[in-house]
Order: C-alpha cells, then structure tokens, then sequence
C-alpha cells in the first residue's frame, strides 16, 4: 500500500467515528428550514450535503481543508525554480487535510507517474469524433471510455467489495483517472486545434509541467497551469459539477462515470462555459470597436446592451458568493505580475470597475462581482491558448482533483445513495395555504 493511500486508511478510521455518531445520537437535530423559495429556486442556501475538502464563505471565498488561497500557494511545495505549488501536493491536501512534505509530494508524483499512460482506444475514440466536436464533449467522452478499466466496479461486479473497503477500490480508479487527464486534455487540444501534432509525456516531469510540455507551450506556462489547476479544484460541494460527481458516484457508479458526469455539468454557460463565454464576449466587445481601445463609457455601454438583450454577464455573479471571488483576485495578482500591458488584461480590469456599478442598477444579481471565470481566459490567451472553446477542459482538469477527493471520502465514510424527495405544485399551494 502506497504511503498515501496508508495515511488515508488512517485519517478514515479516525473520521468515521464523528459521521457516526452524528447520525446515531444526533440524527433528528435540525440544521435549517426549507421554504418554497428555496424548493423551486434550485436549493439555493439549503444546508443539506457535507465534506470536509473545502468551504465557501460567501464573504471570504473559498478555503481548501482550513486553507486560504494565498496560505495553500504559500505552504505547498514548489518544484525548483517555480512560483507556483505542486498540483500533486494540493491533491495531497485535499486528500488529507494535510500540507505534505516534499517527499510525501514525490510519492503521488510517483503514483501519477505509474498510471499516466493512456490506452490507445481513447485516442481512437477521439479520432473518430467530427473535428468540430465541442473539446468538452471530447473530454468527458474520453473519459467514460476508460470506464472498462474501473476496479471499483470490478471488484462489485465480483463480489469483493463491502461498505468498509468500498474507498480503496474508489481511490485507486481515482489514481489511474487523475493520471491520465493532462494528457487526454493536451491530446485534444493539439488534435483539434494545433494541426493534429500531439506531443508525447514527458515521465519525468510533474501534472503541471507535463501538461505544459504536452500543449507545447513554454515557461512560464506550467506555472499558470500549476496556479490554475490549484484554483479551479474545489469550490465546496454544492456547485453543479462537484453535486452531479457525488449524485452519481452515490448510487456506487464509479469514478469514470461520475467524472464524466460532472464534466457534463461543468460544460453549462451558467457554470464552468462562463470562462469561455467571458472571452467570446470580450472579443464581440472589441470587434464593435476596432482598433481602438473602448473606454469605460463604451464598455458601460456594451454591458447594458447585452442586459437588455435578455443575456447575463459572463463570469460576473454567484450563487454563494457575495464579494469578488479571492480566485479572481489571485490571477488579477499574477496578470498584474507577469502582463500588467496586456490590453485584454486592461480591459478585464475596467470591467472590474464598470460591471458590478451596472449590475447594481440592473437590480437583480445578488451579487454584483466577478467570479473565477472572469479572469481566467485572459491568462490564457496570453500565453497563446486562444481557442477559447478549450478553456473549460482546464477546467475540468482542475476540478477533478476535488471531486474525485470528495467521492473517495464519499465512499469511506458511507454515504447513502442521494434520493431527495419532490412533491408536486398542488401539494406546494397546499402547504402555501392557498388551495382548498
Ligand atoms: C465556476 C462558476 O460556475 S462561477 C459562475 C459562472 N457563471 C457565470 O459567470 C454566468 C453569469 N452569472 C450568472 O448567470 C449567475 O450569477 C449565476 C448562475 C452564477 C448564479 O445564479 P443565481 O444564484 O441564480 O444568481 P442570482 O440569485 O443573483 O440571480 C438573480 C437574478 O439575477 C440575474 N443575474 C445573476 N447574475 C447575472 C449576471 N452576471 N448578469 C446578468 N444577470 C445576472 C439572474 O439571471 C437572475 O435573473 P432572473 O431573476 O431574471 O432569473
Ligand atoms: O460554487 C459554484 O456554484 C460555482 C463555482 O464557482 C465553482 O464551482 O467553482
């Protein structure tokens, strides 16, 4: 058993007695109200799922195991010469709750190392997909295709598995998956937009190096992928991705069928799209005008007129948060840092100061500021990743550290199968009062 996987077993039987307990002695005590509001308006606020990988604050963003942004980038290891943290060493967190040690982060390196070569069936499927594909669909294809190599659903179908040990099958397809996504993510983006020319892995560099090497895109961009993959990882469990991922990882599907799941749920304009949305409609921004860089009369302008057609502004609002989301602030540092004369890097900056002053008059947004996707486009274009239908693959990438953390937990700690209960309008005008 890898040392990892040793310390999990650990913190699990350390974990399990609290759920229990909860549940034995405190199961009937209640955590909040429900109104009809809440019923038809998409849950929002109702305290009904948990985990212990992160937390959302609406005022404070979000915080990895207890962790803020700046205290993960601050505490994790960096590889030699970087600015950036190991992604492996964040997985380790989230995994466990605790900052590794730089040898502790060279044993998932090693892991990941183990089981990053990718079956050529995948590359096949992808091949015979139309090149015009959206690279999402591609993605969570590729995905669910590696789902005949699940030893979690092998080791059901054969009878191996109880409540107990159901984790350690859960984690080592989440090994095996999390391995292989970098290179299925560059697979794509060099097959689909750089001329077919994919570029092999490099073995002995780490996630974010690797799939730097892998896009074919020099220094500094492992580390922007290193900061992204770490940003984009876990926002709580509530968010359409992490829910969709745990929903269907607790019916006992497994991590292949769950990642791609979440995928799905990631690929909405609403959720993780907006990033690509942000970009399309900063590039409709400045194709009305030209050459020349819009002011702020202009881009106060071109927000009203996207209003008033009936559209939202992408990467502006949140469902939870309610101040600017500390995952905007800490690319607008490195944008600030590394291409402070960018002009799309200026004119997200004005945006920051025209957009929240024009959702405040529009009058509906609970809140008026930006959120992770409103910023993270323009890093990338920089470095020349500009085929903007791509950026929710980074994404995804990102985001499977986390879910793939949460239903490693999930298992260990025996969550039921998901089942809500609905109930039908009439039932709802009864208990409004307002139907005889
Ligand atoms: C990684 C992420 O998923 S972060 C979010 C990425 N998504 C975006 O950036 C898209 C733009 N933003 C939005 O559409 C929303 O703010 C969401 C989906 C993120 C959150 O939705 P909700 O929790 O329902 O937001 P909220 O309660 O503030 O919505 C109230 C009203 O304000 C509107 N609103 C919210 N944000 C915006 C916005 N950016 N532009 C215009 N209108 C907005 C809603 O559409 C809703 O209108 P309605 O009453 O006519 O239906
Ligand atoms: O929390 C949410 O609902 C959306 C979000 O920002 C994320 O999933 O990263």
């Amino acid at each position: 058993m890898s040392k990892l996987k040793e310390k999990l077993a650990k913190k699990i039987e350390e974990h399990r007695p609290r759920t229990t307990r909860l549940v034995k002695e405190f199961g009937d005590t209640k955590v909040c109200d429900v109104t009809i509001s809440q019923v038809i308006g998409g849950m929002r606020g109702i305290k009904c799922l948990v985990t212990d990988i992160s937390y959302l604050d609406p005022y404070e963003g979000i915080r990895f195991r207890g962790y803020t942004i700046p205290e993960v980038m601050e505490k994790l290891p960096k590889p030699a010469g970087c600015e950036m943290p190991y992604v492996e060493g964040h997985f380790y967190l989230l995994l466990t709750g605790e900052i590794p040690t730089e040898e502790e982060v060279q044993e998932v390196i090693n892991e990941f190392k183990a089981r990053k070569q990718v079956p050529q069936y995948v590359f096949d499927l992808l091949r015979t997909m139309p090149r015009d594909t959206h690279p999402m669909t591609m993605f969570s294809a590729a995905i669910l295709s590696l789902q005949r190599e699940s030893k979690f659903a092998k080791a059901y179908a054969e009878g191996k598995m109880n409540k107990f040990n159901y984790w350690e099958y859960m984690y080592e397809d989440v090994m095996d998956l999390l391995a292989k996504l970098p290179e299925i993510g560059a697979y794509i983006y060099r097959m689909k937009y750089k001329g077919d020319t994919p570029i092999p892995s490099n073995p002995d560099l780490d996630f974010g190096g690797d799939f730097a090497h892998m896009m074919g895109i020099d220094k500094p961009y492992d580390d922007v992928m290193r900061m992204y993959f770490i940003l984009h990882s876990d926002h709580e469990s509530g968010n359409v991705s992490a829910h969709t991922t745990h929903l269907v990882a607790s019916a006992l599907s497994d991590a292949y069928y769950s990642l791609s799941a979440g995928l799905n749920g990631l690929a909405g304009p609403l959720h993780g799209l907006a990033n690509q949305e942000v970009l399309k409609w900063i590039q409709d921004l400045r194709a009305r005008y030209g050459d020349k860089m819009p002011t702020k009369e202009d881009l106060e302008k071109f927000c009203w007129d996207t209003l008033n057609s009936g559209q939202v502004i992408p990467g502006y609002g949140h469902a939870v948060l309610r101040k600017t989301d500390p995952r905007y602030t800490a690319q607008r540092e490195f944008a600030l840092k590394h291409l402070p004369d960018d002009e799309l890097f200026q004119i997200v900056s004005m945006l920051y100061e025209v957009v929240p002053g024009v959702l405040e008059k529009h009058g509906k947004a609970k809140n008026p500021w930006p959120n992770v996707d409103a910023h993270s486009g323009v890093i990338q274009w920089y470095y020349g990743v500009r085929e903007y239908d791509f950026y929710t693959v980074l994404f995804g990438i990102g985001r499977a550290l986390g879910v793939l953390a949460n239903i490693t937990w999930d298992r260990a700690l025996g969550y039921p199968i998901e089942r809500p209960k609905s109930v039908t309008t009439d039932m709802l005008e009864e208990i409004a009062g307002i139907k005889k």
